[in-house]
């Protein structure tokens, strides 16, 4: 099993605080590896930091290379992409227009290999080929969150590292949205995804490692962290639904 991405013993502060300290963590090509926790465990910080958006210490070797001191560009160059929590689209254009700016680093490819992935995205999401023409901003949760991945698609990243794709999305299209995903990493795709939505990330992902207040409380093939009876407990229990829960009441550390 090659591995795409490995991360080793990475801290990052705020100031004087560490948001996380000493993660190490590993993606196998073709995997879908999520990384779930309570509000505040330090999920975002540890993708911002892969990204290269945040200063932080410890090694990252990505498709063999260390890219500790590579700029946010030269990531982005080498197949690393980053789909915020936000979404930040681009609210005033069409959803058209938003998938070709995604896919904007090949501008220079002259085949219409760009014109091919814009089909595959509407093919991946139908519903974004029927509001082809509508502004982002018009759109509803699912369909944003359907865009912002589809768009993160057109640049033919490597590793796509999403960040809670289903924040305040109905149970349904957290569905729609996470059989997307997988049926990416069915074809190859590598993918980091971090959800507090612990029940639907552990059914989608073939690793998992729970997060919490900076650390790694537990790691290992996502069924068995399902299974684990304390996981259940704290983060899918009996009663929770799909939906997220916010905050870990019994922390694993703590136990
Ligand atoms: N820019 C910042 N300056 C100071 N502290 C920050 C900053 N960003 C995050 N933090 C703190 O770092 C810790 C980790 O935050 P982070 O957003 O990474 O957590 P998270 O697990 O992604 O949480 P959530 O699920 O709520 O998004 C939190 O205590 C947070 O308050």
């Amino acid at each position: 099993m090659t591995l795409l991405l490995k991360v080793e013993n990475l801290t990052v502060a705020y100031g004087k605080v560490e948001a996380i300290s000493g993660v190490g963590l590993a993606i196998p090509e073709g995997r879908i590896v999520t990384v779930i926790g309570p509000n505040g465990a330090g999920k975002s910080t540890l993708l911002n930091a892969v990204m290269g958006l945040l200063p932080s210490r410890g090694r990252i070797v990505y498709a063999g290379q260390e890219v500790m001191q590579a700029k946010v560009e030269a990531r982005v160059g080498a197949g690393l992409c980053l789909v915020p929590e936000k979404r930040e689209l681009f609210a005033q254009m069409s959803v058209a227009d938003n998938l070709l700016l995604g896919g904007y680093s090949r501008r220079h490819v002259r085949d219409d290999s760009r014109a091919r992935d814009l089909d595959a995205m509407y093919t991946l999401f139908p519903r974004l080929r029927e509001r082809h023409a509508q502004q982002a901003r018009t759109l509803s949760g699912g369909e944003r969150q359907m865009l912002a991945l589809a768009r993160a698609l057109m640049a033919r990243p490597k590793l796509l590292m999403l960040d809670e794709p289903s924040l305040g999305l109905a149970p349904r299209i957290v569905r729609e949205v996470l059989e997307a995903v997988a049926s990416l990493r069915d074809r190859g795709m590598s993918v980091l995804l971090v959800e507090q939505n612990a029940r639907a990330a552990l059914s989608v992902a073939d690793y998992a490692y729970v997060l919490e207040t900076g650390t790694v409380a537990l790691e290992g093939p996502a069924r068995e962290v399902a299974a684990n009876p304390r996981v259940t407990e704290t983060y899918i229990g009996v009663g929770h639904g799909a939906g997220a829960q916010r905050e870990a009441s019994t922390p694993l550390a703590a136990s």
